[in-house]
């Protein structure tokens, strides 16, 4: 099940707007002033035409026609150097707000809880990341200046009508009831189709990113057929939903094409019988027709701004709504500042649900003293690898309660619990940066000898003595590819590096062959000697040198006890260790 990351409300976009403008108040100023500037020494250019014709009708010298022809040129070089100033400015202060959305949406997503990203898909976040971030920088870098500028010029040139023949600008009066009405009509319908669109893609992009990433999976399973449908699924829910938004648009844009050519009809007529009647000029009507014409330019352009502000509103409500989630850090619960009472694990009644309906883990009840190496058994779908998850504070339990001493896991910060319980998973990710890098991750820094014995102690001196540049080898995507068994044994090699004091194993050393795994095994039992050890097992071999043995079935711990106690009970562990003894 999904459980989607929520939007901002409208209050959050807009404060965040509010307080972005305040920051950048100068910078923004600065370009505003450029563009409007701009757009005033724009606004010259129909005057200097309109005196040239009025000039010509009238009879003039050609050095007068040569100098109101130099005049224009000179409008238009210094209105395209204003601009140009203007749109360097609006690029660099879109720069600037990429740059810091980008960073604060990483470090937030960074510090989401695992559960929560988990749930909601990764697809969904990183549409976030890229898709929607893109779209804001966008908008921020274009919408503003464009904005301006169309108001602007709409202003001006209406004001310069007016100058120019009150009576004729008239006209333009006729555009504003068809202009408002129809835009009253489309922006409440797009807004919410605007979000399902954002919401629909992001469903691809995770669905195609799940396919990928389980590539191998598909293929084994030959699930291509279902993934096939599946993606048609999302894919037909994309085109329905851009499919409407062109609906949408097909209304409204000729309501707005047949708004700009209105006011120019309405003007020719207003002038014909006013050019007969003796009260406007040729040249009088040729500027208003010109000033009406050009008008309809930046109308187009401030209503498709309006269009652009509604998607850049989506992206910023998907954006801010990854905030909304509390971090993996600040949730709810009371902190405790990095001080615990005591490591001895301490599960009590802990009940966990992935979906309402479907309880998976039904009171667990387990303990364990610091130091002891626990092995948790049973069959597949039991919830082993669940109470692992609960252990190593990445989910936390409904009900009841799992806690070093008294304190809850996932009320430690997050740093703390990172360094003191690591998690180590069949599935180990190799980072795409240099072997030492991928090593001293978690704690940053090791020595020579410290990599060399970490590497030494699960097996992969030999293997790393071999790679190119050996330490520095860059590993993972575009460098020397990891075999899945090795990228186990280098997550083992890191957990030897972060020394925490817990350690889950869940099936950590599945994909090794047997011999490797039992020396592995024997190596590391020797290494993590001290350490509270979970290994959630698929290879009975690892229960007999535990201290104790749970079992597990359908969301319990059925049978709990040292190997010899367990063997001797004659009970499921018994019988499940007989035939594993058969299979070896
Ligand atoms: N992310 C999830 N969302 C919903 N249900 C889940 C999720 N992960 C596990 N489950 C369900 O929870 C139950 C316990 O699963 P869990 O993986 O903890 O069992 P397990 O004993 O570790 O099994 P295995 O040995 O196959 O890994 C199963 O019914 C499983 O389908």
């Amino acid at each position: 099940m999904t459980t989607k990351l929520p939007l901002a409300d409208g209050t959050a976009v807009r404060r965040w707007v509010w307080r972005t403008l305040l920051v950048h108040r100068r910078r923004f100023a600065a370009m505003m002033l450029l563009f409007g500037l701009a757009t005033l020494v724009g606004l010259i250019g129909p005057q200097v035409l309109g005196n040239l014709v009025d000039s010509v009708i009238t009879g003039t010298t050609t050095g007068h026609v040569d100098l109101l022809a130099a005049a224009f040129l000179v409008v238009l070089v210094t209105q395209a150097l204003l601009a140009r100033s203007a749109r360097l400015r609006a690029t660099m202060l879109g720069e600037h707000l990429l740059a810091e959305s980008r960073e604060s949406m990483v470090g937030h997503a960074l510090r989401l809880p695992l559960g929560t990203v988990e749930a909601a898909g990764t697809g969904d976040l990183l549409s976030r990341a890229t898709t929607d971030v893109d779209r804001l920088d966008y908008t921020i870098r274009n919408a503003a200046p464009e904005i301006t500028t169309a108001l602007i010029t709409i202003l001006l040139t209406g004001a310069a009508m007016i100058v120019t023949s009150p009576l004729l600008a008239c006209g333009m009066l006729v555009a504003v009831p068809l202009m408002v009405l129809s835009t009253r009509w489309y922006l409440p319908r797009s807004l919410p189709n605007i979000q399902q669109i954002a919401e629909s893609w992001s469903e691809v992009q995770s669905s195609t990113h799940e396919s990928v990433e389980g590539a191998r999976t598909i293929a084994a399973l030959r699930l291509a057929g279902r993934r096939t449908a599946r993606n048609e699924q999302v894919l037909g829910r994309a085109l329905d939903a851009e499919k409407r938004h062109r609906f949408l648009l097909t209304a409204w844009l000729p309501c707005l094409e047949l708004s700009y050519v209105l006011p120019i009809g309405a003007i020719l007529l207003i002038g014909g019988w006013a050019y007969q009647s003796g009260f406007a000029e040729l040249g009088t009507i040729i500027t208003v027709v010109l000033y009406a014409q050009a008008m309809s330019n930046p109308f187009d352009e401030l209503f498709m701004w309006l269009e652009e502000l509604q998607t850049g509103h989506t992206a910023l409500q998907r954006i801010l709504g990854v905030r909304e989630v509390p971090a993996a850090d600040d949730g709810d619960a009371p902190r405790r500042n990095g001080e615990t009472t005591g490591r001895d694990l301490l599960i009590r009644d802990a009940r966990f649900s992935y979906r309402q309906d479907r309880e998976v883990l039904h009171g667990v009840d387990l303990t364990v003293p610091a130091g002891q190496r626990l092995v948790i058994v049973g069959p597949s779908g039991a919830g082993k690898s669940t109470l692992g998850r609960l252990i190593a504070g990445i989910s936390r339990p409904d009900s009841g309660s799992v806690a070093f001493g008294s304190t809850e896991i996932t009320e430690l910060p997050a740093e703390q619990l990172r360094r003191e319980v690591v998690l180590l998973t069949q599935e180990q990710h190799v980072f795409a940066c240099t072997l030492r890098d991928n090593l001293t991750l978690p704690d940053g820094e090791a020595s020579e000898d410290q990599l060399t014995d970490a590497l030494k102690s699960v097996g992969l001196l030999e293997w790393v003595e071999a790679l190119p540049d050996g330490l520095d080898t860059v590993l993972g995507a575009g460098g020397h590819a990891v075999p899945a068994a090795r990228a186990q044994q280098l997550a083992l090699a890191r957990v030897l590096l972060a020394d925490p004091h817990t350690v889950v194993l869940d099936e950590a050393t599945s994909l090794l062959d047997n011999a490797t795994s039992r020396e592995l095994e024997r190596a590391l039992s020797t290494l993590l000697a001290g350490r509270t050890v979970i290994a959630i097992a698929h290879r009975l071999h690892t229960a007999r040198n535990a201290d104790q043995v749970a079992v597990m079935a359908d969301g319990r711990i059925v049978e709990l006890g040292s190997h010899a106690e367990l063997l001797a009970a004659d009970g499921s562990y018994a019988r499940l260790y007989r035939v594993a003894q058969r299979r070896f």
